[in-house]
């Protein structure tokens, strides 16, 4: 019940292309800062990326994962080289969700690891990857100065950020309406951005003052990507922007989801400015790094280390 019936959420759609326009931008920027601080997540139109890519991209997902190798829960030859770099969950045990992790920054360095199968893989995945990065990196810039940090805060630290790609195949074999294929969590970057075939993100916020409810963010604009924030851009902005919890649940249709995590590299320290500290807004966050925070959950974790 509580899976189903969610209600849509009514999410500020962002014209990418106001950034780009000397008199829209600080308008623009003003938005994405109002909806990072109200709702942890926007989404974005007319960002450039060609809609063929963003299918391609899914279509790739899609195909990897149903490799017969991949669906018995074998890792096939060209999936067993980057063991090293890639996490692969398969379907095997019943899983209700699959997942293939690429590293995926810089490119031409990581995609030697990538599968191989279905044929253009990497370059459809490969395409998706670089140009969804380029609208990160945008959307960072209008984020540290929607804080006032001016654009350039972070500077080359950006440029030499993480990227990685999470690619999720849901099928429902419980045979029950909807169910849930990923629990809730938040991502521990600066920024998620995220595409699916169809509906089943959902996302955990108090948008009207009531309290937190879920609200299931629709798979309806054509070619939009839903951006949200990550556990780091709260440290940075010292809790003015809060990482979003979402989860994903399952139909009665399989489905493919792609998310883009953006941050800095794996040991480099994410701190929250002096300018964001205050009497009214005091330190509230321990500056870490993406290790740190991976260590961190790793060391807390209970399940044994199979979370
Ligand atoms: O499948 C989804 O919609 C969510 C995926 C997700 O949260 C993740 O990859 O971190
Ligand atoms: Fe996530």
């Amino acid at each position: 019940f509580t899976l189903v019936n969610v209600e849509p959420l009514t999410v500020p759609v962002l014209d990418f292309s106001r950034l780009n326009c000397s008199t829209s931008r600080p308008l623009a920027v003003e938005d994405i800062g109002r909806a990072c601080k109200k709702m942890g997540c926007f989404q974005v139109v007319n960002h450039g990326i060609q809609g063929s890519i963003i299918s391609s991209a899914l279509e790739a997902a899609a195909g990897f994962f149903e490799l017969p190798s991949v669906k018995a829960g074998l890792a096939s030859e060209d999936v067993r080289k980057p063991v090293r770099f890639s996490e692969g969950f398969m379907h095997n045990n019943n899983k209700k969700r699959a997942l293939l992790k690429l590293y995926a920054h810089p490119l031409s360095h990581w995609i030697q690891f990538w599968p191989l199968t279905p044929v253009h893989y990497r370059e459809k995945m490969g395409n998706y990857a670089m140009e969804v990065r380029r609208v990160a990196l945008q959307l960072m810039d209008a984020i540290l100065e929607s804080l006032g940090l001016g654009k350039a805060y972070m500077g080359e630290k950006l440029d030499d950020g993480i990227q990685f790609i999470a690619t999720n195949s849901y099928s429902n074999i419980s045979g029950s309406d909807s169910t849930v294929g990923l629990a809730p969590h938040t991502d521990h970057g600066f920024i998620t951005i995220l595409i699916q075939d169809c509906d089943g993100l959902q996302i955990l916020n108090d948008i009207d003052g009531n309290g937190k409810s879920w609200k299931k963010v629709l798979a309806r604009v054509p070619d939009s990507l839903h951006v949200h924030i990550g556990d780091h851009l709260e440290v940075l902005s010292n809790g003015r922007y809060k990482s979003l919890v979402h989860r994903a649940v399952i139909n009665s249709h399989n489905r493919i989801s792609i998310s883009s995590t953006h941050g800095l590299s794996m040991d480099e320290k994410v701190a929250t400015p002096k300018e964001l500290v205050d009497e009214q807004w005091p330190k509230k966050y321990k500056e870490s790094s993406f290790h740190d925070f991976l260590d961190y959950i790793r060391a807390k974790d209970t399940t044994g280390g199979k979370s």
